[in-house]
């Protein structure tokens, strides 16, 4: 069977406003009457959980609220926990929200939604179990052409015999079967090898789907455009013309909730070793040959294998401790039950990282990721050079820094891209002061954002593998965070404390300096925090 069987919008409305019917050929090249005599079928293992509830189940019903579903489509919840059809639609209905814009029939398209969500209850590793699931799904395939996706919501330790049993027992009989895998994608080289190594013994490359939503953000989808599509910028994206790079992620938050799982990862694997790594690959490689997925991922894969791999000396480590602000208590990592009490396990790192090729050599790519700070954001700091023989540089005082220009793509929340230029204060005197050329998309855009889950599971089902992550880019990414993290782990580096809603250790201040940085988000003269 062809792959991206289903394309956009299969009933044939329009994906999105402002695609022409023939830029929807690209998508729907198939017979009508294959759309009709076809079925996607989507599994969520593990639906009883937080990721589930929170993201999955939400995305899938945007996408079914903005028609870009097939006609036949089914999603089956999967786990342990005994629930009934009713029980997992009253769970799911929880948590749907409708777009702000289209709010008229939001309920009666709840309601269809919820028909087509049914529930099988079993072990992740019975081979039995997953064939009764293959018998509820061919019930509701009724003989039509099936394609199945499972989206692998569950601990990383069950991905392998999820996989075995669902591809031996319940993968589709006559269409396709494609598996989405959630992150962690082991917890080094070794793991990660041999996660793959397990996963291909009954999956192909090609079924496998490795997710980092990320990678499904708009601003980081937009990355590309805003490089590759503008003269302004991409003739300045190297060493001639760059600082260094700043790649920020913090959240206002501590690990509520997750410590059980977050305490054998740690920031570093959490956020660092995919999310920003990811970012960073899409910020640095070189030009692709086309936008088709593998070209990308070949210059991913590139800048990844040009980089060289952390060193202990070029990373700093925290852990939030405890906080008493205005008579509330906010506790300290190892409050959390699930949490050793004598836990090294960091919750804030930052590092310093190089890419050893032409265009970046020398350049100081900065990561920094936290939780429990001050506050939830990520973004793309780029600080260029100092302007040379600076005809106004007495304006400026001493710290020429102050004067460079910055760019800031902000990934979330607001998302917004602004470039900071010197600009003359308007009156009969020469002041300069540093204004913001602003792109607040909430502004330009009234149209709310898709959340990532809803693009990147729209991508899964069109068999488009652009924004998930190839076993030779995991490979790499590994390979540049694995000595650092067995060095923390064997010398048990002390995480230095930072208090709960803080800016975090300042330790990370001192790696900055080391190589001349400071850190955009912090300067204190961001006209948009
Ligand atoms: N939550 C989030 O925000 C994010 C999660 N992820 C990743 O997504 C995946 C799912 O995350 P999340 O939903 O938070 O996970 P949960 O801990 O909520 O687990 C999902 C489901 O898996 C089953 N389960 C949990 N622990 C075990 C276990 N030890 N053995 C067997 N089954 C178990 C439970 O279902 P039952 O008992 O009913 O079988 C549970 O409802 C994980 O890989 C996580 O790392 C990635 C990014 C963000
Ligand atoms: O992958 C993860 O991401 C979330 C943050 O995602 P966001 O889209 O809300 O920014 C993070 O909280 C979690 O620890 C991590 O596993």
């Amino acid at each position: 069977m062809q792959e991206g069987l289903f394309g956009l919008g299969m009933d044939g409305t329009p994906l999105a406003e402002g695609i022409k019917p023939e830029e929807q050929e690209i998508f729907l090249d198939f017979s009508d009457s294959e759309k009709v005599q076809s079925t996607l079928s989507i599994t969520v293992v593990g639906a009883s959980g937080d990721l589930a509830k929170k993201k999955i189940f939400p995305a899938l019903f945007a996408l079914y609220y903005e028609d870009c579903l097939p006609e036949n489509f089914m999603v089956f919840g999967y786990a342990r926990t005994k629930l009934t059809n009713e029980e997992l639609r009253n769970m799911i209905s929880g948590t749907l929200t409708c777009r702000i814009d289209k709010r008229a029939n939001c309920e009666d398209k709840m309601e269809q939604f919820l028909k087509r969500c049914f529930y099988h209850s079993g072990q992740y590793n019975s081979e039995e179990h997953f064939a009764e699931l293959d018998s509820k799904l061919k019930e509701k395939e009724a003989g039509k052409l099936s394609n199945r996706l499972f989206y692998l919501s569950i601990p990383p330790n069950i991905f392998v015999d999820v996989v075995r049993c669902a591809s031996l027992k319940a993968s589709a009989a006559n269409g396709w079967t494609r598996v989405i895998v959630e992150k962690p994608f082991g917890r080094d080289s070794e793991s990660s090898a041999e996660l793959t190594r397990c996963l291909k013994q009954y999956l192909t490359e090609d079924q496998i789907f490795r997710i980092d939503h990320y990678l499904g953000k708009e601003l980081v989808e937009n990355l590309s455009v805003l490089r590759f599509s503008n003269l302004v910028f991409e003739p300045l994206w190297s060493r001639n013309y760059i600082r260094n790079v700043q790649l920020i992620f913090s959240e206002d938050f501590g690990t509520e909730g997750r410590g059980g799982y977050f305490d054998n990862y740690g920031i570093i694997r959490d956020i660092m070793q995919n999310h920003l790594l990811q970012i960073l690959a899409l910020f640095a490689m070189e030009t692709p040959v086309s936008l088709e997925a593998e070209d990308i991922r070949n210059e991913k894969v590139k800048v990844l294998r040009s980089m060289r791999p952390l060193q202990l000396e070029d990373v700093i480590v925290g852990q939030y401790k405890g906080h008493n602000k205005g008579g509330k208590i906010y506790p300290g990592y190892t409050d959390d039950s699930t949490v050793p009490n004598n836990s090294l396990t960091p919750t804030f790192a930052a590092a310093a990282l190089f890419i050893n090729n032409a265009r970046w050599d020398g350049v100081p790519f900065l990561m920094k990721a936290g939780k429990a700070l001050h506050t939830r954001r990520a973004e793309i700091r780029v600080q260029f050079r100092h302007v040379p023989g600076n005809l106004y540089k007495q304006n400026f005082g001493t710290d020429l820094d102050k004067a460079t220009n910055e760019l800031v793509l902000r990934v979330q929340p607001d998302e917004a891209i602004y470039l900071k230029v010197n600009n003359k204060v308007p009156g009969l005197g020469m002041r300069l002061d540093r204004s913001d050329l602003n792109l607040l998309y909430r502004a330009r855009y009234p149209k709310e954002i898709p959340d990532a889950y809803e693009r990147l599971l729209l991508d899964a089902i069109a068999g488009e593998r652009r924004l998930f992550i190839r076993s030779d880019e995991l490979d790499a990414a590994w390979s540049l965070f694995t000595p650092l993290l067995r060095e923390l782990e064997e010398n048990k580096i002390f995480p230095e404390l930072y208090p709960y809603g803080s800016r975090g250790p300042v330790g990370a201040h001192y790696l900055a300096a080391k190589y001349n940085v400071r850190w955009g988000d912090l300067s204190g003269e961001d006209s948009q925090e």
